[in-house]
């Protein structure tokens, strides 16, 4: 295990689950389809971090919808994701495994997410891995998603851990940025970007396709 690590800290889409493309077409169907946003499918991708109402703002502004049509657009977003994701709902390969051997080791851990709770639950309760998590972070728990580090500090918090003594896992440019704000290591999953998307950030401690990886099966290996 890398030195004085006490917490993993999940994201969840693209680390838990790989689901990323779903979120890219269900984006593509509201901004693009439904509200004439002038964005390709590729545009559309480097666009959809953070909450949902932070994806909105940033491409169409501050003032041009009220709060109550964010709250619609965000919901009917994720009814579109979760009825297309849902029949090819599974772990990443090895996510079970390795959540199993965590626990065993005494590692505490949070799911610490930028999807709404309700996306949280659909996945942990449909997969049956919420006994794993001693904490959960999502949209609703903070003002500022990520690149900002609200997310992963409140985790931590909740973990009762030291920013230093967590591991962040996390498939997402943006959320590499959150975690390093935060004063987070990173182990990378390359779900949803290669290894030369993060080049930039300096708190990546590792690269991972999935959690068969020596990589970090060795983090329990006795020393
Ligand atoms: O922080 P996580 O778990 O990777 O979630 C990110 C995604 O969460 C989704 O709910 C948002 O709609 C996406 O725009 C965002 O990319």
């Amino acid at each position: 295990m890398p030195s004085k690590t006490t917490a993993f800290l999940f994201d969840l889409n693209g680390t838990i689950i790989d689901d990323m493309a779903f979120h890219a077409k269900a984006w593509y169907h509201i901004l693009a389809e439904d509200l004439g946003a002038d964005l390709t499918f590729e545009e559309v991708k480097q666009e959809m971090y953070g909450k949902n109402a932070e994806v909105l703002v940033r491409i169409f502004g501050e003032d041009h919808f009220e709060k109550n049509e964010i709250e619609e657009l965000s919901s009917k977003k994720e009814n579109y994701y979760q009825t297309a994701y849902k029949p090819h709902l599974e772990l990443i390969n090895g996510l079970q495994d390795f959540l199993a051997q965590a626990a065993a080791a005494n590692v505490k851990m949070a799911i610490a997410s930028a999807a709404i709770t309700d996306n949280i639950g659909f996945v942990i309760d449909n997969l049956n891995i919420r006994q794993y998590f001693d904490a959960l972070v999502s949209a609703d728990d903070v003002s500022t998603s990520k690149p900002d580090p609200e997310t992963f500090l409140k985790a931590a918090e909740k973990l009762n851990t030291a920013p230093a003594a967590c591991i962040v896992f996390e498939d997402a440019p943006k959320g590499v940025e959150a975690a390093r704000n935060a004063g987070m290591r990173c182990v990378v999953i390359t779900t949803a970007h290669p290894k030369e998307d993060f080049a930039q950030y300096d708190n990546v401690i590792g690269y991972i396709a999935d959690y068969t990886d020596p990589y970090i099966k060795n983090f329990f290996q006795q020393p």
